[in-house]
């Protein structure tokens, strides 16, 4: 596997492939990797001839108290397995090759409406950063196919409306979350976890369950959403939203809507861990297991 730092060579090894008729698949990561990061260059390789990995810790969809400092680098156990994973190439840019003009950079692609909610109101600003990074890594890489996980479903949404929206032609893959067998969706954030913490993080994944099986016996949106943010915090969390959304564009859920999707956040020690959980009704469904 090669490692490429800058954008020449990048758009050399590229343009080679695709000359040569191959076809390009890219999975775009900020490293620490995991078991999660290594199921998309499967499904990747699954996809295309070639399979083009990124890492870079995107400064710009960090907040100004984020964890942008402290994010886990790990680059040289990252590119065993990414090697190990049959990745062709590792573009590893530096923040001046992405931003070569810094501060001075003006250029901005923003996904409003999808981006305020949720995560995107905790965190100003952060999906504009990550759509505008996506987008420059796309133009940079030019793959005919991008994966991302659906553990951060909302930046999913965000990136497949930009790509619509743009006429980008990149096809966009979602991939199943990964998850460690007690259930927490892996995550490099995880390893900020006490060992106490690390205990009672399944909790988010168990909320949403139940939190599911309320919905489809007939429980109330508003009423559900309560319940989870109660029983998040007597597991030891700290909850900043557990919610019940369309799952194409995050609308409150109605009586009618029935595909749907609980997306959560919560804190936990130095974490923010997020999860979801799709809720998929039954239209023809006993009134008893209709939304109310
Ligand atoms: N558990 C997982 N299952 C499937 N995909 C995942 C999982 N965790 C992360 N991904 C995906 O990997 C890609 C890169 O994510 P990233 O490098 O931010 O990892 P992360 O573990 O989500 O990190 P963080 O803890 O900082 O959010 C994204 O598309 C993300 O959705
Ligand atoms: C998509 C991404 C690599 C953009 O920086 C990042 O948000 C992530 O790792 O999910
Ligand atoms: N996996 C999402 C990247 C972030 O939290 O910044």
């Amino acid at each position: 596997m090669k490692t490429i730092e800058t954008l020449e060579e990048l758009r050399e090894q590229v343009r080679a492939w695709r000359v040569a008729g191959e076809r390009v698949a890219f999975v775009p990561t900020m490293g620490n990797l995991h078991a999660g990061h290594l199921t998309l260059i499967a499904e990747a390789r699954a996809r295309a001839q070639r399979v083009v990995a990124s890492i870079f810790v995107n400064p710009m969809q960090f907040g100004p108290a984020e964890d942008l400092d402290a994010y886990p680098r790990t680059l040289a156990r990252d590119r065993e397995l990414l090697e190990e994973a049959g990745c062709d190439l590792l573009f590893a840019p530096n923040v001046a090759t992405v931003y070569p003009r810094g501060s001075e950079e003006q250029t901005r692609v923003e996904v409003p409406g999808l981006s305020d909610v949720l995560c995107g109101e905790s965190r100003p600003g952060h999906f504009r950063g990550v759509a505008t990074v996506v987008c420059k890594l796309f133009n940079m890489v030019q793959p005919d196919v991008a994966l991302f996980g659906e553990k951060d479903f909302q930046q999913l949404l965000v990136i497949r409306r930009m790509v619509e929206d743009l006429a980008v032609p990149v096809e966009i893959v979602g991939v199943p979350t990964v998850r460690e067998s007690d259930g927490l969706a892996m995550s490099s954030r995880n390893g900020y976890l006490s060992p106490s913490e690390r205990a009672r993080a399944p909790a988010l994944r168990r909320v949403l369950t139940q939190a599911r099986d309320a919905l489809l016996a007939g429980n109330a949106a508003a009423s559900v959403e309560r319940e989870a943010e109660n029983a998040l915090r007597e597991a030891g969390l700290t909850p900043d939203y557990i919610r019940v959304r369309t799952t194409d564009d995050l609308r409150p859920a109605t009586e009618t809507d029935r595909d749907l999707v609980i997306l959560a956040a919560a804190y936990l020690g130095r974490a923010r861990l997020i999860d979801n959980l799709r809720v998929q009704s039954d239209t023809n469904a006993a009134p008893q297991q209709t939304l109310r």
